[in-house]
């Protein structure tokens, strides 16, 4: 282990709420199936209610979860020293033997995937909102990388992990992998890649490099996919065997990216300012970590305060067969190798 980091080794709750679990079962009328949210890669998810009557969504470790304690004790003590209006607000927890608990506030409107490629939920996502939600994650992940007090970087950036509130705001969720750096350290390396594929940087998924560049690189990822509708990990350019990003850099450098754009936000858009997030969405996802923009950039571009150089074509977009058979379990968290580390520093 590098000796400049610290690990994660007791989970400090002070600054966190304790919930008693008791609470927490009558909140969730014992994690009932008709309060299910969901489930993702640490266990299931309930919607609840407090005795105080604010809605929260409970995550309960499962014990197959694929993800364990050491993500557990990340997100507590990670996300309870970040606030920022597009972060989800984790609000308490609870460990009482066997039982570990996150409870976060309710986002009434759910993770971005639901709506996004959801053949009829996505049509309420016009060009404006689509957006407002871009520029959300953007300044959240600028605060991640630059303004908190620490200085984090997500890795699992990715369309299930963007809460949206009432009025669709995006909030950045999902701690569980996320790494503190030290302000002079540009580029960590660990022996267990784990993040989403599709979403993952090359440097990242193929020698375990990681850095606020790979999240440049997986919101990349999901700008196209916000300006397309489609979904990196499932799309197929059978005629060129082509990933999304590579189905969008051909259209982009024949001068046809007007055709990549989702046909549901055509009328509401205009032309000129999607092609743009086209244009930075492929800056984000170049090969070599020095030609994409840091997220202070990104923002600059989103609120057209600067020109846009021309990116270069980005080598993950060919779609092969093994390819195929992966992303047939497509946004399954993917874990290679074994040692894990857990990285805590002060800014
Ligand atoms: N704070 C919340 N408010 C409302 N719904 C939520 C909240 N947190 C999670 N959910 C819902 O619960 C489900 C599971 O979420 P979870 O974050 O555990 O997994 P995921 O992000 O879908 O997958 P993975 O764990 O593989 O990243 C999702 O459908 C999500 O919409």
């Amino acid at each position: 282990m590098r000796k400049d980091f610290k690990m994660v080794d007791s989970v400090d709750t002070s600054e966190l709420p304790i919930i008693d679990f008791d609470k927490i079962l009558v909140a969730t009328d014992n994690f009932s199936t008709t309060n299910k949210l969901g489930e993702g890669g640490f266990g299931p998810v309930y919607k609840g209610r407090l005795e105080d009557g604010h809605q929260v969504a409970v995550k309960r470790l499962s014990r197959h979860s694929g993800q364990g304690v050491e993500e557990f004790k990340n997100e507590i003590v990670l996300i309870s020293k970040l606030q920022h209006r597009n972060l989800v607000r984790l609000l308490g927890c609870c460990i009482e033997g066997e039982e570990k608990v996150l409870v976060y506030e309710y986002m009434t409107n759910k993770s971005l995937d639901t709506f996004l490629f959801d053949a009829t939920k996505r049509v309420k996502l016009d060009w404006a909102t689509r957006f407002h939600i871009i520029q959300g994650i953007a300044r959240g992940l600028l605060y991640l990388h630059r303004d908190s007090c620490l200085r984090v970087i997500h890795r699992d950036l990715k369309a299930n992990n963007i809460l949206l509130d009432n009025d669709m705001n995006p909030k950045i969720s999902d701690f569980g992998l996320a790494q503190t750096f030290r302000v002079t350290q540009e580029l960590a390396n660990t022996h267990r890649v784990m993040g989403t594929f599709g979403y993952m940087s090359p440097e990242y998924a193929m020698g375990g490099l990681f850095s606020e560049k790979s999240d440049v690189y997986s919101f990349g990822v999901l700008l196209l996919e916000m300006v397309s509708g489609m979904r990196n990990t499932s799309f197929h350019y059978h005629e060129k065997y082509l990933n999304l990003l590579g189905y969008a850099w051909e259209l982009y450098n024949e001068g046809q990216a007007s055709d990549v754009v989702d046909e549901v936000v055509v009328d509401s858009c205009s032309l000129s300012a999607v092609l743009r997030c086209v244009r930075i969405g492929l800056l984000c996802v170049q090969d070599h970590v020095a030609d994409r923009p840091t997220v202070s950039i990104v923002v600059l571009m989103l609120s057209n305060e600067m020109d846009l150089p021309h990116p270069k074509q980005p080598t993950f977009t060919i779609q092969s067969l093994s390819d195929a058979d992966l992303r047939s379990q497509c946004n399954k968290r993917c874990s290679i190798n074994k040692a894990s580390l857990s990285i805590i520093e002060g800014q």
